[in-house]
């Protein structure tokens, strides 16, 4: 990652003091901020008026749910894929067209947004339902109780909202959170600078962890440089591999992790519980992505087992840790001809394992005399019901 990118440009030249045109008063610990040269925090003019465009009462008057899906960067092109192996594929007649159709759910219509639009469209009811990182929604959604999480974990874009500094200087001894605040250098009067995009979740974690003289700057990307530059003296931003923070000479810390991030599902609870059809939909949508998702981590397995009963046959199955499947084996009887008559000398075996275990589970399938062992992928594993449609109906009252 380039240090000198042009985002990084922006950052340094942008730190204009903060425009706080109708914001909540700033928490109690930005009181040290010094606004000669940073931020204290930032929000621009349209995420004000997130805050106060936010509708209430009555939903905007439209026949079709509304999904939001992420327009660019990392997320957008694993969300595509997800709803793909789920049969919801996505019709969009040109990458530049903003609007898009699923075949599958004809009362929906998808928009591309970037993520935080998503939450922000999502609380002035433009849109319905969407989808993004865990950071973007509890970033932007600020805790707002229309936002509803209705799956927590589509299992991509993993990484997690991290507090770094130096490896180097004043830190090469500090390893936690708790040694960080301890520091004798941050004072009213020079402040922990702290370079991040998450200027909500910043201060709130530093709140609740008791740091005082904290000053947050805003910046859009290559975060990491800040540091070496001498612009802050920290970064909070998203880690995955770690790579980015090694090679700038970073280091996360003990207690610095603010938020571990993964793709959510988030909905509109007024869209959910006012919009004719909505409810539904979602219901079809969580449905398939529970059954899908449970079903990636699992093989079936088909075997071939000489027994003298079906029950003998599955108690030597169940014997073996890693072969009692989602609801134990189906064994059934193979029939075959012998001397003139039918009987059953071998069952078949057929169970769900974990991808994880597979090899194991072939070795414990032969120790009992499995034979013929067959691995097919799974599509789908659908419940009789999903746990997450009861948790949302409960968040719901209903
Ligand atoms: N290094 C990462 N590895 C995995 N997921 C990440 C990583 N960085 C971010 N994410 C997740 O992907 C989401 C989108 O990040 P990404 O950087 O691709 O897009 P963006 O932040 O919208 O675009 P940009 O960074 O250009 O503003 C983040 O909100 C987060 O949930
Ligand atoms: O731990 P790693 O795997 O190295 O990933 C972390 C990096 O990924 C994200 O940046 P991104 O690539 O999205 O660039 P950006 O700063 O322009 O958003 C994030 O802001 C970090 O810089
Ligand atoms: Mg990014």
């Amino acid at each position: 990652m380039s240090l000198l990118r042009p985002s990084f440009q922006q950052f340094t030249s942008g730190f204009t003091p903060a425009v706080s045109i109708s914001l909540p008063p700033p928490p109690s610990f930005y009181v040290s901020v010094s606004r000669r040269s940073f931020a204290y925090c930032c929000s621009s003019q349209s995420e004000t008026a997130v805050v106060n465009g936010r509708f209430d009462g009555r939903i905007n008057e439209r026949d079709e749910i509304r999904l939001g899906l992420p327009s660019k960067g990392r997320m957008a092109a694993d969300t595509l894929d997800l709803l793909k192996d789920c049969q919801l594929s996505v019709k969009q007649v040109n990458p530049r067209q903003y609007v898009a159709q699923i075949p599958q759910l004809p009362n929906i219509e998808v928009w591309f947004q970037r993520p935080k639009d998503i939450v922000r469209k999502l609380l002035s009811g433009d849109l319905d339902l969407g989808i993004m990182g865990l950071d973007t929604v509890s970033e932007y959604g600020q805790g707002d109780d229309d936002l509803i999480i209705v799956h927590d974990a589509l299992e991509y874009g993993d990484c997690h909202l991290s507090l770094a500094i130096p490896k180097y200087g004043i830190f090469e001894n500090i390893n936690s959170l708790k040694e960080l605040a301890q520091m004798p250098q941050w004072t009213a009067d020079r402040p922990l600078r702290v370079a991040t995009g998450f200027t909500y979740l910043g201060p709130k974690f530093m709140n609740e962890n008791g740091l005082k003289n904290v000053v947050f700057s805003t910046a859009d990307g290559a975060l990491e440089a800040a540091p070496a530059m001498g612009i802050a003296d920290a970064i909070l931003d998203l880690v995955s591999s770690g790579t980015t923070l090694r090679e700038n000479n970073l280091k996360e810390i003990e207690g610095g992790v603010v938020l571990e991030s993964q793709a959510v599902l988030v909905a509109s609870r007024k869209a959910l519980i006012q919009r004719k059809g909505a409810l539904d939909t979602t219901h079809e949508i969580l449905e398939r992505f529970e059954a899908h998702l449970r079903a990636v981590g699992q093989f079936t397995v088909t075997a071939n087992m000489r027994g003298r009963s079906a029950e003998e046959v599955a108690e030597r199955v169940l014997s073996q840790p890693s072969l009692s499947g989602l609801q134990g084996p189906t064994v059934s009887p193979v029939f075959c001809k012998r001397d003139g008559k039918v009987a059953a000398d071998y069952y078949a075996i057929v169970i769900c394992v974990p991808k994880k275990a597979l090899y194991k589970s072939v070795q414990q399938l032969r120790a009992i005399g499995g034979s013929g062992v067959l691995i097919s992928p799974l599509t789908y594993i659908f419940d009789e019901e999903t746990p997450r449609w009861r948790e949302l109906l409960s968040k719901l009252g209903l």
